[in-house]
């Protein structure tokens, strides 16, 4: 279980909370989206629960491991899956995968099985001895994501994982998401593919300015906002339709 008390972030000359005394529970086995406008604080809350970004106040915990007393623990029960590509361009997916594995340290053997597995399920096992640097967008996001998971996470955070991908390439992310999230992984994911997130989420968030504006299971907001048929009029009216532009 992911337990958020009252956690904030102010970046150093910034004039206002990029997250604000943001309070929330994830339960062991869900998909937890969180959903919000550009520069809703999505990616800072997530950069904080993976402990790339320290928090200006608030604390969490996971499985109840606290995030400033168990780092090295955390590290190890979570997996990580950024926004940017993690990727070595020169280095082939094989290649990349086994750096990545070998991190977390996976012995070479069940590395090499983990890797083969996946490649195979991501539909990329003929590109293993390519370099990434030629791949597709797809299919780099499908390399990242392995990268995140050879060591079968309790806990996996997503930063929009099929964000500029094909349809092909976004089904095979989610059914593989699904699998995992069916094998024992938590899962926290952001995204601005409201359909998506409508389907494939147990629970959502949707966060603006920092604080959370509502949450709960998709088909029940949709059910409790008056005129409402899909998650995207939830989003819609929870949040305005003002542009966040932001630079
Ligand atoms: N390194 C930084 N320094 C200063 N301000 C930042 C920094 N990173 C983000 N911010 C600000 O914090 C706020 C939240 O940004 P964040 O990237 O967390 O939002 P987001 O919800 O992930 O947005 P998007 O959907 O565009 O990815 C924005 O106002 C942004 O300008």
């Amino acid at each position: 279980m992911i337990q958020i008390n009252q956690l904030s972030k102010k970046y150093k000359g910034a004039e206002d909370f990029s997250v604000k005394e943001l309070t929330l529970k994830v339960e062991e086995g869900q998909i937890y989206g969180l959903l919000g406008p550009n520069g809703a604080g999505k990616t800072t809350l997530i950069s904080m629960l993976t402990s790339l970004l320290k928090p200006t106040s608030g604390s969490f915990s996971i499985n109840g491991l606290n995030f400033k007393e168990h780092k090295n623990q955390l590290k190890q029960l979570m997996g990580i899956v950024p926004q940017e590509y993690a990727l070595y361009p020169t280095l082939t997916a094989y290649e990349n995968l086994y750096y990545f594995g070998s991190m977390y340290g996976i012995k070479s053997e069940i590395l090499k099985k983990s890797i083969n597995g996946h490649l195979d399920i991501m539909g990329l096992s003929k590109f293993a001895n390519k370099k990434t640097a030629t791949f597709s967008g797809g299919m780099k996001r499908r390399v990242n994501l392995i990268a995140g998971i050879l060591h079968q996470p309790k806990v996996l955070f997503l930063d929009e994982p099929t964000v500029g991908v094909d349809v092909q390439s976004k089904n095979v992310i989610i059914d593989h998401l699904k699998l995992l999230n069916q094998q024992g992984t938590t899962i926290v994911y952001t995204s601005h593919h409201l359909n998506e997130a409508e389907i494939f989420c147990t629970r959502v968030a949707i966060i603006d300015r920092g604080e959370i504006v509502i949450k709960g299971i998709p088909s029940e907001l949709i059910k409790n906002q008056t005129g409402a048929n899909s998650l995207e009029d939830v989003f819609l009216a929870q949040t305005g339709k003002a542009l966040r532009d932001y630079a």
